[in-house]
């Protein structure tokens, strides 16, 4: 299986409620490719990104129902978490051992959700992710989320490169 690029965020960014490895309470969503791609760069393959989360009773929004918050919030992670894959493939970095600080630093810059029909809540939530573009620091992410094999939402991420000057607070 592809490395998880939430794997190797530096620790200071590894808090993130969505995504954070080092966040106990959170989503820790894991995204990776799932073809290992034969372009030149992230926006010349064909590869795809896979995110897959199983909601829990507590994500409900009614019964049998997954919350639309919850839905935005895979959907966001899995933006920037292939924002980051792109950008990490495209300066040659090998995401190497089980966890690092290899990766490109991204934070959401715009997220759209469009809801197209009521998620079920049990079967797991796959998210895959299309690199649109990738424009300097700025990397668009088309996404699709499927329960049972059916789409129920599809996204749109722009994910900026986290600034130098952008730390962790506290
Ligand atoms: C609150 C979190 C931040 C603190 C964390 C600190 C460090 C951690 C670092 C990395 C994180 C790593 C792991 C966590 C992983 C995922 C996090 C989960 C997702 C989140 O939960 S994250 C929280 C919500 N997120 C924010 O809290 C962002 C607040 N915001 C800003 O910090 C700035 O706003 C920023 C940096 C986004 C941009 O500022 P900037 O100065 O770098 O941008 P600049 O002006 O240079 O524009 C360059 C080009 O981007 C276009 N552009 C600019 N802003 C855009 C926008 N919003 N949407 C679409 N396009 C935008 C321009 O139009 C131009 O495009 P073009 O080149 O085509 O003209």
């Amino acid at each position: 299986m592809e490395p998880a690029i939430q794997d190797h965020y530096p620790d200071d960014a590894a808090a993130c409620y969505g995504c954070g490895r080092l966040n106990d309470q959170g989503l820790q969503l894991k995204t990776r490719w799932v073809s290992d791609g034969s372009g030149e760069t992230a926006t010349e393959t064909e590869s795809a990104t896979e995110t897959v989360f199983t909601p829990r009773p507590e994500h409900t929004a009614m019964p049998g129902f997954v919350y639309g918050g919850l839905v935005a919030s895979v959907i966001d992670c899995s933006g920037t978490g292939s924002a980051s894959l792109a950008a990490t493939r495209d300066r040659g970095i090998d995401l190497v051992g089980e966890t690092g600080s290899d990766a490109v630093r991204f934070v959401t810059g715009t997220l759209e959700v469009r809801y197209q029909r009521p998620t079920p809540m049990g079967p797991p939530l796959v998210v895959r992710g299309r690199i649109a573009e990738v424009k300097g620091r700025k990397v668009t992410v088309e996404l699709t989320m499927t329960a049972n094999g059916e789409t129920v939402a599809t996204g749109r991420v722009i994910a900026l490169e986290a600034p130098d000057t952008m730390r962790a607070a506290g």
